[in-house]
């Protein structure tokens, strides 16, 4: 297993393979970088894994949001034999699409989705890599619920905690791989 002992926690292998990053992208912020997770083949594997299984049989799709939750979003989908539903940051979806701003830890964004890419009542997994604040995630669900889908889940890799991204996802199932002080 490529030097990596299958004992070792997905906590331990987070903290051994991810970086922080003082004051990036704006001073005061301790950014949570997990490249080096997604570059490394066990690393990805074990994220994506330990993501989707306790929503194994509960989902139909899986939703990325631009652009980090991509990555795990496309792997997931793949492992588990479903689609991705693709959630971009605005201006970039071709068709017509639902649109919702937010703000997030640095600053404010605005998330779409295409209005006729999920026939209601899809059961929805969203994935992302960092629940800070929830403003992205919480974009993603009120973009999810707008096309009628149900949201099935939330699964992040990590949950900064003292920014309450939970509070913001009151009523949804959220699973964090490690929650890490911010
Ligand atoms: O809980 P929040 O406060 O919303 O923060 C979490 C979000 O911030 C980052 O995305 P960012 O918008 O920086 O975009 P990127 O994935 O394109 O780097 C991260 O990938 C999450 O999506
Ligand atoms: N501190 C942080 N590190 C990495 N990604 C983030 N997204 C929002 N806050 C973040």
């Amino acid at each position: 297993m490529l030097g990596v002992t299958t004992s070792e926690s997905i906590s331990d292998l987070l903290d051994r393979l991810s970086k922080i990053v003082p004051d990036y992208p704006q001073p005061g912020i301790s950014f949570k970088d997990l490249t080096p997770v997604f570059a490394d083949p066990v690393g990805l594997r074990r994220m994506v894994d330990e993501l989707i299984a306790p929503f194994e049989g509960q989902f139909d799709i899986v939703a990325g949001l631009e652009a980090r939750g991509f990555v795990l979003a496309a792997a997931a989908a793949y492992a588990s034999g479903k689609g991705m539903l693709t959630i971009r940051k605005a201006g970039k979806l071709p068709r017509e699409v639902y649109r919702d701003e937010y703000t997030l830890e640095y600053g404010t964004s605005c998330l779409e989705v295409h209005k006729d890419e999920i026939a209601p009542g899809t059961r929805v997994l969203i994935l992302d890599d960092v629940l800070a604040t929830g403003g992205t995630v919480g974009s993603s669900v009120r973009l999810i619920e707008k096309t009628g889908a149900v949201v099935a889940g939330v699964g992040v890799v990590l949950e900064l905690d003292g920014l309450d991204g939970r509070g913001k996802l009151e009523g949804h199932r959220v699973h964090s791989l490690q929650v890490v002080h911010s």
